[in-house]
């Protein structure tokens, strides 16, 4: 049987995460372009399925396997068994498709094993600890110095689909079915396509998850003022501060993603003056000149796992203290911007402290004073302010409506 799209889409995305460690967004922009959307989002699915819980699925193959095949193989039987396990998909399709995926020798050995899983993997699974076995260990340690027993919930939380979280043009309507979060974020079901919803084209929101809408709110910068935003594609925070009616320049280096940027808030029909250039470079010809900047820094991004679970596959541990330099410059850029009396957001999307907290004593050095988040601006998220007066989210807050990104925001004032 030929291999169908889909799948064949699917291993193609695994192919490029797991053996050439591209990130998964960059792997579906360079499928095939005849692909159909339907089955570029089918493959985009599994490919997620197999990568949020890889260690699980690879636990339940495990002792059918005398040594692990070659990786086209592997990817067919990790998909295999996601479609069994995970997805809800017919036995027999699922093996049937696997197999057609696998290369022609090892095509029995597929059959055979997936077979198996069919009878045998959902009473494995339920026995594994997925929350252990689906995280990294370095990580599992990091969070778990950091947060404490918490570490089980937010692994917990990354080994579900995150919904679809809509920030809403002003004036517009949630589309229907929306449940409205107490900040305002319009949340639908995961899985749901944002450019089939209606009002999509008219530009009546953005994707953004709740916790990235908040550090645009804390910045809080009046109509009119000049605002620099850092950092800035694909836009989120961008669309936010002109919505807001903010003169907002923002900032990017990579040109692909800038286009992007520009792409959305015309769309969006909102406006920001765009400059596509190294912020680092930038700022040293625009100190004092703006009333607030937000810098939205490149980091590990471990706060988004539950939308980019190829993030805890291929970010290594030395990756932390790389990015928090690149942070710290940053961040020095960023202060020069601020015209005295001027306010500084600095957001990451990283679980991890040194991207975080250990950032507002060098904050502090460069003579800011801190602007303390107050509970009530946050509402709902009470328990996320921090005693230094930040806010820290994690994926297992807001559990019961489906979780959040984790995020840290801090917020100064120049004297
Ligand atoms: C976390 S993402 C920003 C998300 C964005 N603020 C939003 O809300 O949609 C980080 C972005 O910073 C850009 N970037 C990284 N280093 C930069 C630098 N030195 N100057 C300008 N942009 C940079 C990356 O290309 C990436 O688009």
């Amino acid at each position: 049987m030929p291999s169908n799209p889909t799948r064949s889409a699917a291993l193609a995305l695994l192919t490029a995460v797991l053996e050439r460690r591209r990130a998964l967004d960059e792997a579906l922009d360079a499928l095939p372009g005849h692909l159909q959307p339907r089955d570029r989002a089918a493959a985009h699915r599994i490919a997620a399925a197999v990568l949020r819980r890889l260690g699980s699925l690879d636990a339940v193959l495990e002792p059918y396997l005398r040594r692990e095949p070659s990786p086209p193989a592997m990817q067919a039987l990790r998909i295999g068994a996601a479609d069994l396990l995970l997805l809800g998909t017919p036995a027999h399709a699922a093996v049937a498709e696997a197999v057609a995926l696998a290369p022609r020798p090892l095509a029995g050995l597929v059959n055979a094993v997936l077979r198996k899983v069919a009878a045998e993997g959902p009473a494995a699974l339920e026995e594994l600890d997925a929350a252990r076995l689906d995280t990294p260990a370095w990580l599992w340690s990091a969070w778990h110095a950091a947060y404490g027993p918490k570490v089980r919930a937010i692994a917990e939380a990354h080994t579900r689909p995150a919904p679809l979280d809509l920030s809403l043009a002003p004036g517009a309507a949630a589309p229907e079915g929306a449940e409205i979060l107490p900040n305002g974020t319009a949340r639908l079901a995961p899985g749901t396509r944002i450019t089939e919803l209606p009002g999509f084209a008219e530009g009546g929101f953005w994707a953004q998850d709740a916790a990235a809408s908040l550090p645009a709110r804390l910045l809080a910068p009046s109509p009119g003022g000049r605002v620099a935003d850092l950092c800035a594609a694909p836009g989120g925070k961008t669309a936010q501060l002109a919505a807001m009616g903010a003169k907002v320049t923002a900032v990017e280096k990579d040109p692909h993603r800038a286009e992007r940027l520009r792409e959305n808030l015309a769309r969006l029909r909102l406006d920001a003056d765009l400059v596509v250039a190294d912020a680092l470079d930038w700022s040293a010809g625009h100190q004092g000149r703006f009333d607030s900047v937000l810098l939205d820094a490149p980091c590990t991004a471990t706060g988004t796992i539950r939308r980019h679970p190829e993030v805890q596959l291929l970010r290594r541990p030395k990756d932390v203290p790389k990015l928090t330099e690149t942070q710290a410059a940053l961040i020095e850029a960023a202060a020069g911007l601020l015209a005295p009396g001027g306010r500084l957001v600095v957001a990451t999307c990283s679980l991890q402290p040194e991207e975080g907290e250990a950032h507002l004593a060098r904050i502090a050095a460069l003579g800011l004073t801190p602007e303390p988040v107050r509970p009530e601006e946050v509402p709902g998220l009470e328990e996320a302010v921090t005693a230094q007066g930040a806010l820290r989210t994690r994926p297992d807050l807001w559990a019961e409506k489906g979780g959040m990104d984790g995020f840290f925001v801090a917020r100064f004032r120049r004297g």
